[in-house]
């Protein structure tokens, strides 16, 4: 798994040879370790040059040997033969050297970069931390406070950058192996000690430990309960106050707590469940392998509300030429500011020219027809997104397709009032549309697989993580959001304030409670839908008691809120109260604690001490429960897209995975268990009744999350 060759003479040629990222598996490690020893050994050898076939350098450990017992000479000392070699050895990087990949390239005593490629340690984001090395030798070559950034967030950073911070010795536009080979020839006979990090000292602030105690901080911030980034923080910690041997043994501790936890195999399950998504199927056999996209090179988006414009931005960061149209020319022209602002602000924050000229804006539909996509994010009200899909069916050219941005509204409705149907998909953004990384792409029952194939793949071009899902009412995502609403204010009614239940999800690992999010969307925008549902508002059975509705328990309270004229962040009243208008320092506020104090009273309720635990369980495991009603009706065809969609979307935290593998870490008789605990306590609440999914799974002995898929009351999924 490791090719040798001899170049040029003097060169050995190491060349990685495990596609498609020469991952450093067993064979790989091997590979590197008799090429390099036979190398060292060779007395026409002078120097050596490291790379990786196919235009990649290294992806780094190889994650799928994480699971199964160790095999194979380990990267610590493999490494260390490298840098302790008396032969100059030079890191030929193309494509991408991350985590083991990198730390391979650091114990290299040179390392000539191609300008597209890109190196980081991403090693925090699978739970764990560079590992063989990279958080010791890292900070010993760029200095303390750029290896603590680059540690503890994994971001990946480009040639140039690398270039900057001292990281790779030469980036050059033609070929990273030939310079390196030409490079090796020149280096031999220089000194090679200087070269070798190990025996460096760490560039350091004058004030260390207030660097790593602010770090620190900051880091627990964003962690929300991680571990990993806290053990990064130590680890650097040791390269900065240790000497080098103590400060490896250091780095083999820390691993040592993460390498087997659970949220080391949270996050590595959601690495590959976020590739897993991308390889959807249908029912009807087709599949991303054999369905094409239909290419698209001129897009529209239809109203420039919050959702249309985050849209916009999205397509034209991704190099799309859009057409963005409005109503009226008073709209266009507050959507055409607002739009150009957030890209002039994006530019500015990348150091980059914002695409201004990749926009059109136009008040007339007839512009369209030339349009490939049309995007429609007009308000979510289903006879206006009716009557726009028959005036863009009778516009638009015949094979255009038509997307509709709704976020739980019927597809297949809306397909049906076009001439083209089967070009009608779902492509549901998360606010802010070009920030969050998450599309749903909604199949209707009479999407082509190439609509379907077009749209996942136009999402991968905007750089979302796309999870194809079926149609139902708010689809994957707002579906099983419901029941963990409805918990949340049923929780109110029973003695828990905002704060409470906020702080329980907030401990959890949510960046934001269920309280504080509502009060950020708006509250308004429920109230709206509820109204539209005939549940509260003047459609309100008047048979029904306040606190039934349709026949099951109905919680009126955000109702309630809203017709005091609180409606969140935007007017700084909402269920926190906010030091202005739209801002965003939540604080408790007494008058919410008495509104909620004289509801009980009025309603005859005796308030209860509701703890953390029951917070978290009511909330999560009736979202959960709806996840498996969910995957048995085929409207998600497996767990990880559920996962994925509840990291992606809606703040799951990734150390634990996704709702779907949480239930599978907590044990599914637990989450049966107490789901029936629930139910019984709250029989008007049918949310609450464990799935029949979730029954049958533990009936079978409760098998691990891959093979769910083969309990599933339909074979395939209603995809
Ligand atoms: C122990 C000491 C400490 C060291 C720790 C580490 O190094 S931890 C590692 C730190 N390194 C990282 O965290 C880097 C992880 N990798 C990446 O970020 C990206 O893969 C990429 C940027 C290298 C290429 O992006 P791209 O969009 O061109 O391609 P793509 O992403 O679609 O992947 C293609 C296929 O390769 C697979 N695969 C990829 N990497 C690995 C791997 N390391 N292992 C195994 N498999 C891996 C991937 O699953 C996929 O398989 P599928 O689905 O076809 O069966």
């Amino acid at each position: 798994m490791a090719r040798y060759e001899q170049v040029q003479g003097t060169v050995a040629l190491i060349t990685l040879t495990n596609p498609p990222v020469n991952a450093l598996s067993a064979a790989v490690r091997l590979g590197i370790t008799e090429t390099v020893t036979r190398a060292l050994r060779d007395p026409e050898v002078k120097s050596m040059v490291i790379c990786g076939e196919n235009g990649v350098f290294c992806g780094g450990a190889d994650i799928r040997e994480f699971a199964k017992p160790m095999s194979g000479p380990p990267l610590v000392p493999m490494i260390a033969a490298i840098e302790e070699g008396e032969k100059p050895v030079v890191a030929a990087i193309e494509g991408a050297a991350f985590g083991g990949g990198l730390e391979l390239a650091l114990g290299c005593h040179y390392r000539i970069a191609h300008s597209k490629a890109r190196v980081g340690l991403p090693e925090v984001t699978l739970g764990l931390l560079p590992a063989a090395g990279g958080t010791q030798r890292l900070p010993r070559l760029i200095g303390l406070a750029p290896a603590l950034d680059l540690i503890t967030t994994g971001r990946h950073v480009t040639a140039q950058e690398a270039l900057k911070l001292g990281i790779v010795d030469q980036v050059t536009d033609q070929s990273a192996l030939d310079l390196a080979i030409q490079f090796a020839q020149q280096v031999v006979g220089q000194p090679l000690l200087p070269r070798k990090l190990s025996t460096r000292q760490t560039p350091c602030p004058p004030d260390v430990d207030g660097l790593l105690e602010e770090t620190m901080a900051q880091v627990k911030q964003r962690a929300r309960g991680a571990m990993a980034p806290i053990a990064c923080v130590q680890a650097v910690r040791a390269a900065a106050t240790l000497p080098y041997q103590a400060g490896m043994q250091k780095e083999q501790e820390l691993m040592a707590t993460l390498f087997h936890s659970s949220q080391a195999r949270a996050m590595q399950y959601c690495f590959f469940a976020q590739r897993a998504v991308g390889r959807w199927s249908l029912s009807s056999g087709a599949h991303s392998g054999n369905s094409k996209p239909r290419p698209v090179s001129k897009v529209a988006v239809i109203g420039l509300g919050t959702m249309g414009r985050g849209i916009t931005v999205a397509l034209v960061k991704a190099g799309m030429s859009v057409l963005a149209v409005e109503t009226n020319k008073k709209q266009l022209e507050i959507g055409k500011q607002m739009v150009s602002a957030m890209l002039k602000h994006d530019a500015q924050k990348r150091n980059a020219t914002p695409r201004l000229d990749l926009l059109h804006f136009t008040i007339d539909l007839l512009e369209l027809k030339n349009t490939d996509l049309i995007i429609e994010a007009v308000f979510e009200d289903m006879a206006l997104k009716k009557q726009v899909f028959k005036e863009l069916s009778s516009v638009c050219k015949a094979d255009a397709f038509l997307c509709t941005n709704t976020s739980g509204l019927d597809v297949d409705e809306l397909a049906a009032v076009t001439k083209r149907p089967e070009l009608v998909v779902g492509m549901h953004f998360f606010a802010p549309a070009h920030v969050m990384k998450l599309l749903e792409v909604v199949h209707g029952s009479r999407s082509s697989p190439e609509a379907v194939a077009t749209a996942m793949h136009l999402g991968k071009r905007l750089g979302k993580v796309s999870v194809l899902v079926g149609n139902c009412a708010g689809f994957v995502g707002n579906r099983m959001l419901k029941p963990y609403l409805e918990q949340a204010n049923f929780l109110l009614e029973e003695g828990a304030t905002p704060e409470l239940v906020d702080g329980a999800l907030e401990e959890f690992g949510f960046p934001m409670g269920v309280f504080k999010m509502s009060d950020l969307s708006g509250l308004d925008v429920g109230w709206r839908i509820r109204k539209e549902a005939g549940l509260t508002g003047p459609n309100v059975d008047p048979r029904d008691p306040p606190r039934r509705r349709q026949g099951r328990r109905y919680s009126p309270l955000p109702d309630l809120v809203c017709e005091q004229g609180r409606l969140g962040q935007k007017n700084g009243r909402g269920w926190y109260l906010y030091d202005k208008p739209g801002g965003r320092v939540a604080t408790p506020d007494p008058s919410i604690h008495k509104f909620l104090e004289e509801y009980r009273i009025k309603h005859g309720i005796s308030p209860r001490q509701i703890d953390r635990q029951e917070v978290v369980e009511r909330c999560l495991f009736a979202l959960i429960n709806e996840g498996f009603r969910s995957l048995d009706d085929g409207i998600a065809a497996g767990p990880e897209d559920i996962d994925m969609i509840y990291v992606f979307g809606y703040g799951w935290p990734r150390h634990r995975g996704g709702p779907m593998f949480y239930a599978g870490m907590v044990g599914l008789p637990r989450v049966l268990t107490r789901l029936e605990h629930y139910r019984q306590a709250h029989p008007e609440v049918p949310h609450l009744e464990p799935s029949p999914l979730l029954r049958r799974l533990v009936a079978s002995g409760s098998p691990p999350i891959n093979k769910w898929r083969d309990f599933l009351q339909r074979p395939h999924s209603q995809l």
